[in-house]
């Protein structure tokens, strides 16, 4: 476009100009400068954005520039011949964008639009402290025809930004946060957050499930991960509670990995217990970002850590008496310790409060092995929206493990280990544990089903024998309790007696 015709004139005309403008005195350039802008606006029927890199201060580079420059570089790799390839400030590949002076065409409903990547370079020498070359003002031009100013200004630049925002949060090395005492050792105020890449290998696939439980899973994230408009049509904050009960080794930690690899979050592993008080639970929560998971782990001991806590400072206190040093250590303790008072209105406010909106796309993840526990206030629909248990290892989460370690969908001892799992209660960390192959050599996939074979009549018999001592157990203090009612009973009838003879 801009190459033919009276655009290329345009363009050649612009182009002498800023070449020599330097040369005319200062109120002939301002005269030219005004002019030359009338002539072009009568004539050209083409706007123009101009995006700097470096537009408020010299020292950040300008969010809307950095947005273009992520938007664009899905559309420079097809489309420029010149490109620059730079790993990104937390981006986990290598991202390319056009080079100088390149341009790429986009379009956006059926309407063609230019950009450009343009840079000056001013001859005068400059001492200064600006990231790169000091004379490089680098910038991004966009030309649209003018009867399309609506719809790139009201919805082209919006989509822009969107798309922008989007590809970056994909390109983004994902982490996993842990929350951070409120004041480091040297006393001055850290990130509420610390955190490591998030680099688990779960996934759904991997994990032993049975199909059924699994699509209803995957469903409910595929949906909930989609619905940003259907969340803002019922007027409700765009998150979901998730609660994952079930025995210890049931893969209820394995699952949030898997979650979020599937939906591509961040995770913030909160630790309850470390928290001071309900204040500083909300700035934890104010600093989550959005595409994140919020895991609080094992609740139940979260909550009753709290009061425990609570008991055990009161019973060292009397141990602590008059002693002065046994009393600077305790003060030093309480000091540290001191408001760790996450009160449960506190944490019902954390998941659904008006702050818990401050935020989107956010799951919140509750583990516990003992839901029967947990408050149900706690874990009512709306706030823990879905259940999920895991429990001990069924048949169909068994024949994804024999994928997974052994590579074997179907084998003779298959039908055995069916008949053993049905009978007996096993985790899928267990029945893993028994798959993994101990030695390289010969049939080693037939010694692991062997090995699981033997662990689960192992664990059959086990259950018989503690089975059988329950029994014996109860069987024992039933004939107690009826040789005290038999003495209650006797008892009763000789105060009748004594009382009929009075
Ligand atoms: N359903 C599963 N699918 C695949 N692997 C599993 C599954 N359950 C457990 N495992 C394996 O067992 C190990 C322990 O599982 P995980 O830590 O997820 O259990 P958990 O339910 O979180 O236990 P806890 O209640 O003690 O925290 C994992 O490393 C994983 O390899
Ligand atoms: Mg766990």
């Amino acid at each position: 476009m801009w190459n033919t015709g009276m655009g290329s004139t345009i363009a050649s005309i612009m182009l002498m100009y800023a070449m020599f403008q330097q040369y005319f005195p200062y109120h002939l350039q301002q005269k030219i400068h005004k002019y030359t802008q009338y002539i072009f606006g009568r004539v050209n029927p083409y706007i123009q954005i101009t995006i700097h890199e470096y537009s408020g201060g010299r020292f950040k580079r300008s969010e809307a520039y950095m947005a273009i420059e992520t938007y664009l570089s899905a559309k420079s790799s097809k489309q420029a011949k010149r490109l620059k390839a730079d790993i990104g400030k937390n981006s986990k590949n290598l991202v390319l964008s056009m080079d100088d002076l390149e341009e790429v065409i986009d379009e956006y409903q059926g309407v063609q639009l230019w950009w450009a990547s343009r840079k000056t370079v001013t001859t005068q020498q400059s001492v200064s402290l600006y990231p790169g070359n000091a004379d490089d003002k680098r910038y991004y031009t966009l030309k649209f025809h003018k009867k399309f100013r609506g719809l790139v200004v009201d919805s082209y630049l919006n989509h822009v930004f969107e798309a922008a925002k989007e590809l970056g949060m994909k390109n983004r090395q994902r982490k996993l946060y842990t929350n951070n005492p409120s004041d480091n050792w040297q006393g001055y105020k850290s990130s509420v957050w610390s955190h490591v890449v998030f680099n688990h290998p779960s996934t759904f696939q991997t994990m032993a499930l049975d199909a059924d439980k699994k699509t209803d899973i995957l469903n409910d994230l595929t949906t909930f991960s989609t619905a940003k408009d259907y969340y803002a049509k019922i007027g409700k904050a765009w998150k979901r509670g998730y609660l994952l009960y079930g025995p210890p080794g049931t893969g209820k930690s394995t699952m949030i990995a898997a979650i979020a690899n599937m939906l591509e979050y961040d995770i913030y592993d909160l630790e309850l217990t470390s928290v001071k008080n309900n204040n500083e639970l909300r700035k934890l929560l104010i600093e989550t970002s959005n595409k994140s998971i919020i895991v609080i782990e094992d609740i139940d001991c979260s909550l009753d850590l709290t009061g425990q806590r609570k008991n055990k400072k009161s019973k060292e206190e009397e141990k602590v008496g008059e002693d002065p040093i046994a009393k600077k250590a305790k003060e030093e303790e309480t000091s540290s310790n001191e408001g760790s008072k996450v009160t449960l209105s506190g944490l019902l406010n954390f998941i659904d409060g008006l702050w818990s909106a401050c935020g989107e796309e956010r799951l919140i993840i509750f583990t516990t092995n003992h839901v029967e526990k947990l408050d149900p206030a706690l874990i009512r629909r709306g706030r823990m929206d879905k259940h999920i248990e895991l429990s001990y290892c069924s048949f169909g989460a068994f024949k994804v493990l024999a994928k997974n370690y052994l590579d074997l969908e179907s084998h003779h001892l298959f039908e055995t280990i069916k008949h053993l799992l049905e009978e007996t209660q096993m985790t899928p960390a267990d029945v893993a544990e028994n798959l993994m192959p101990k030695t390289i050599n010969g049939n080693f996939a037939e010694l692991c089903l062997e090995n699981l074979i033997q662990a689960l009549e192992n664990t059959k018999e086990e259950a018989k024998l503690k089975a059988g001592e329950e029994a014996k157990e109860r069987d024992s203090s039933t004939k107690d309790e009826a040789v005290v009612n038999q003495m209650l009973t006797n008892n009763e009838a000789k105060l009748n007696d004594t009382t009929l003879l009075e």
